[in-house]
């Protein structure tokens, strides 16, 4: 098929709206300022809820007797409710659509809709009603991954390992990829453990790498995270699956190797610096700050800052 340009798909779907007979219910409930919630209701009158961006949200599960509904049905009712919120002004629609609904998506697809994002068991489609392009900010652009530097000050070793399912077999350091809502040092600890059996606290964050189109990452960016890490301890009971080998190595032998990946050379030299030179020249260290306005808290990683900076009032 060929690309429309993004604003394409929804001119076409102005110009079918317009023609449309009307299937909406009452006007007006779906109106009013900041965040309102219309009862569920048939898609006979497909209602939603207005965001503060002057979209609508309209969330299928919740609409009456939805497995009865049928995608003609359907079409023609949100054909109808395009057409009304379009005449409030309406800037987009989002259309949420439980994975066993997925009949409906064909449907709004032909009145320009797109997908948005999946997760497990919904999707998420939307619709620019606005001027102009669409404004509407896409989903998620890069998956993390975390890895551990696990360096013993005391033998000066590392611990590093290698992939079992790789076409080269070279050193690097255990890790893998952040899980939703896990702290970067949660997970290189976690990955540590999984894929070694050591067990290590987090230290600072070290490096930060980021590749686009990174062939694991389904076509999105990769950021690739290494921490250091503190061993607890050492005896290696590595996982079979994952791990062809694994060892606490000499940290100026993994500098010297060729037998190893680009970014875990540049990070066992910046390593061998910190041991030498201090490793506050190296870490970023991570604090936790509240957020404002939403009452939860965030980590926050940079070079360390001391107190001083910290409470100063602005006229010290
Ligand atoms: N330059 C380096 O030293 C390296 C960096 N990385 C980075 O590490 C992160 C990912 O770490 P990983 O250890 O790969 O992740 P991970 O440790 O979270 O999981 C990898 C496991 O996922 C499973 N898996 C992955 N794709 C699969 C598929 N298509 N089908 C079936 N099973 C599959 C395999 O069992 C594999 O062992 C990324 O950010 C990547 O960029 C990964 C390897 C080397
Ligand atoms: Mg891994």
């Amino acid at each position: 098929m060929p690309q429309l340009p993004r604003g394409g798909c929804w001119r076409a779907v102005i110009a079918r709206a317009r023609s449309a007979v009307l299937f909406a219910g009452p006007r007006g409930a779906s109106g009013g300022p900041g965040c309102t919630r219309d009862a569920p209701s048939g898609a006979g009158e497909l209602r939603g809820e207005l965001d503060r961006f002057g979209g609508v949200s309209v969330r299928l599960a919740r609409l009456d007797a939805v497995h009865r509904l049928d995608p003609v049905a359907f079409q023609r009712a949100l054909q109808a409710a395009i057409q009304k919120w379009r005449s409030e002004g309406r800037v987009a629609v989002w259309l949420h659509i439980p994975i066993l609904q997925s009949r409906f998506i064909a449907p709004a697809a032909s009145l320009g809709f797109c997908f948005h994002h999946a997760e497990s068991d919904s999707s998420t489609l939307t619709l620019w009603l606005g001027e102009g392009p669409s404004r509407l900010p896409g989903y998620a652009t890069h998956q993390v991954g975390v890895a551990g530097a696990v360096f013993d000050e005391n033998t000066r070793k590392i611990l590093v390992v290698q992939d079992r399912n790789k076409l080269k077999n070279m050193w690097k350091f255990p890790g893998g990829l952040s899980e939703p809502g896990e702290d970067i040092g949660d997970t290189a600890v976690r990955e540590v453990f999984e894929e070694t059996g050591i067990k290590s606290e987090f230290r600072s964050l070290l490096s930060i790498r980021q590749q686009h189109t990174h062939p694991g990452a389904f076509g999105k960016s990769d950021m690739y995270i290494i921490c250091r890490l503190k061993p607890h301890s050492f005896t290696i009971n590595f996982c079979q699956r994952e791990c062809l080998r694994c060892e606490w190595m000499d940290l100026s032998d993994l500098v010297k190797t060729e037998n190893t990946t680009p970014i875990t050379s540049r990070v066992a030299r910046l390593l061998l610096y910190g041991y030498r030179e201090g490793f506050d020249k190296i870490d970023l260290t991570v604090e936790e700050l509240p957020a404002v306005y939403t009452g939860l808290f965030y980590k926050i990683y940079h070079k360390e800052l001391p107190d001083s900076y910290k409470t100063m009032t602005g006229t010290d």
